[in-house]
This record gives structure tokens, sequence and C-alpha cells, in this order.
């Protein structure tokens, strides 16, 4: 989203943005793609200041130019790996969960996703040398799962050495936001983009945006006939916004994301995520995770772009993510 505001834009007042508004024109972008006589009726302005208007914004609007291949290279030497401090599973993820890139963890009920984002939220604080990112936490919580004491537990079971201070400093670092609808959920993200850019050059700035549960909320919401399809205009606009955020800041994005049929349905595919190719096609990392005996949980990498697909299994204990 535009970090300019519409009545920055030449020839409009505040009377004439709150129209835009209305209308549905909320960034300088969306007023950059739109038509002259579009704009002219919604705004109740004259065809020529419309065309003013447009073409102020596409000058504003952050649209992006061309970058070199060396430029991509250049940034993607900051690229930084989280460890879960399960080897096995870094090793599946290719050292641990890349910053600029969004790991999506997609699994059945209970299969372990919240423990996981519990446990990174933990790791993020760990220093580099430690599989750490030395940074804090923007945490979106849609279904009321954070839990300190969770936090609390996995802080006290991080290897001897591994010092991040005491608990109540550790929470500090972890800004929790509960979402309680979708649109919610995506003005939230507004909202991390403010506090990020507030925390940039702290002690501990953002390096993990965690969404738990990306599609609950989303799901509960275009529940109907006919709704598909702009629940996935919705949620490909969310993963974009999420995109930026994570790009900007050198972070990396943890979303969790739930399967197709829950316990007592019968339709669905148990191992089919929601959401399907839009989300899929954002997130760089997609794991599976499922329950196995003994209290095992297995990690599939499902659909890497540069890593085999491949399996690791680990233990969910008190003391948090262990090797088994
Ligand atoms: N303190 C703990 N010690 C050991 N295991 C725990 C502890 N807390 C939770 N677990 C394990 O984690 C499981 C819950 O996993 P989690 O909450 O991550 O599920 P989820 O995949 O997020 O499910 P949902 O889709 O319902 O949110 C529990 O069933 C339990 O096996």
């Amino acid at each position: 989203m535009s970090e300019i505001d519409l009545e920055d834009l030449p020839g409009v007042g505040a009377t004439t943005a709150e129209k835009l508004r209305e209308a549905g024109y909320g960034t300088v972008e969306s007023v950059a793609t739109a038509t002259t006589s579009d704009l002219a009726e919604a705004a109740e302005i004259g065809e020529a200041t419309a065309k003013k208007v447009i073409l102020a914004a596409r000058k504003m609007a952050d649209i992006g130019g061309f970058k070199t291949g060396r430029d991509i290279l250049d940034k993607r030497k900051d690229i930084k790996k989280l460890s879960t401090l399960v080897p096995e599973f870094d090793e599946l993820v290719g050292g641990g969960l890349e910053t600029q890139a969004i790991t999506e963890v997609y699994g059945e009920f209970g299969s372990g996703k919240s423990q996981l984002v519990h446990q990174m939220a933990v790791n993020a604080q760990l220093p580099e040398e430690l599989g750490g990112l030395a940074g804090g936490v923007i945490y979106v919580d849609t279904e009321n799962t954070f839990r300190p004491e969770r936090i609390e537990q996995m802080l006290n079971g991080l290897p001897e050495g591994a010092e991040i201070g005491e608990i109540e400093e550790v929470l500090e670092r972890i800004h929790v936001a509960r979402a309680h609808s979708s649109d919610h959920q995506m003005l939230l993200l507004e909202t991390a983009r403010e506090l990020a850019n507030d925390l940039r050059n702290s002690d501990y700035p953002v390096r993990l945006f965690v969404i738990d549960s990306l599609t609950s909320l989303f799901r509960s919401e275009y529940a109907g006939r006919g709704t598909l399809a702009p629940r996935q205009q919705k949620l490909n606009r969310h993963m974009h916004d999420l995109l930026k955020l994570i790009d900007d800041h050198n972070a990396v994005g943890l979303v969790t994301n739930q399967v197709m049929s829950n316990p007592g349905v019968l339709f669905g595919d148990p191992t089919k995520p929601i959401g399907g190719n839009i989300v899929g096609h954002t997130a760089t990392f997609r794991i599976y995770l499922r329950k196995s005996k003994g209290g095992k949980r297995v990690a599939r990498l499902v659909d890497s772009p540069n890593l085999p697909e491949g399996e690791a299994a680990f233990m969910v204990e008190q003391a948090g993510l262990r090797p088994c």
C-alpha cells in the first residue's frame, strides 16, 4: 500500500480525498490506475482535473521500476536464515527460514503450526551466531492462540548459553495484535508497517512477521457460493502487502494455514491448503506438517523453487521444538 496520502496529490483537498476514499480509491496507486471518467464521477470533479490528478498519482505512486540482475543479487546477499533449532528441520529448508521470503506452514488441527510459530518468535530474538536474527516480532493472531506462557517455556528451553533476557523483555519484543475480521487483518498490516518503521533503528528491529492463521477469517467469512473469487483477490493482496513488508525489513514472513478438511468433515482433501495457488504462488516455501507415531511431527517441504522436496521429523515438548 502507498505511504503517500491522497491529500498530497495536487488539486485534492480533504473533501475530495474523502469522496475518493468512499468510492474505493484508498491509495495513490488506485488513483493512478483509475480511468478519467470513473475518477471524475467518484470525486465529483471535472474530467480535466481528474486527468491531472491521475497523472500526478502516476508520478508519485511507488510503481517500482526495473532492477538489474546484479541489484537483485546484491539484495539476495542480505538474506539471512532463522534457525528452528532442530538441525534436520533447518536442513530441510536450506539452513533455516529465509528472510525476504514467506514460509507457509499448513496442516491439520493440532499438527503443531502454532507451536512452530511460537518457537520462531523466540528464536528470532537470538543473536545471529546462534541461528537467530537479533530481531523483534510482529504477530497477527486471528484465532487467539498466542500464549505468553508458552513463550516462557520455550525461553527456558533454549540451549545453554543462548541468553536473550528475562521473559518480560522477550515478551516486550513480540508485538501481538488480534484480528477480528479479514478486513481488520488486512488493516493490521498497515499498522505493522508503521510499527516496523518505528522500530527500524531500535535494538530489536522487526525481523519476523507472523500471521497465525492466514486464512481462517477469510474462510469463515467467504463461505457461500460465488465468494471464492473475491476471497482469493483479497488474500492475494494481503500476501503481497506482507511480501512488501518482509522485503522492506529483510524479515522472515511466516504464515499458517489450515487444510481443506476438518475432523468429522467428509469432503475435502486433508493434504491441500486453503487458498490454493494464490497463497502458494506468493509463499516461497510451503511446509506441510503432520502428526506421526509416538508424538512425532513430520514437516514436508512442498514446492520449493531451489530445494529438493524432503521431510524432517521433530518433537514438540514442553521446552519447545526438539530433534527426534
Ligand atoms: N507445553 C506443551 N508441551 C508439549 N506439547 C505441547 C505443549 N503445548 C502444545 N503441545 C502440543 O502441540 C499440539 C498443538 O499444536 P498447535 O497448537 O501448534 O496446533 P495447530 O497446528 O496450530 O492447530 P490449529 O489448526 O488448531 O491451530 C498439542 O496437541 C500438543 O501435542
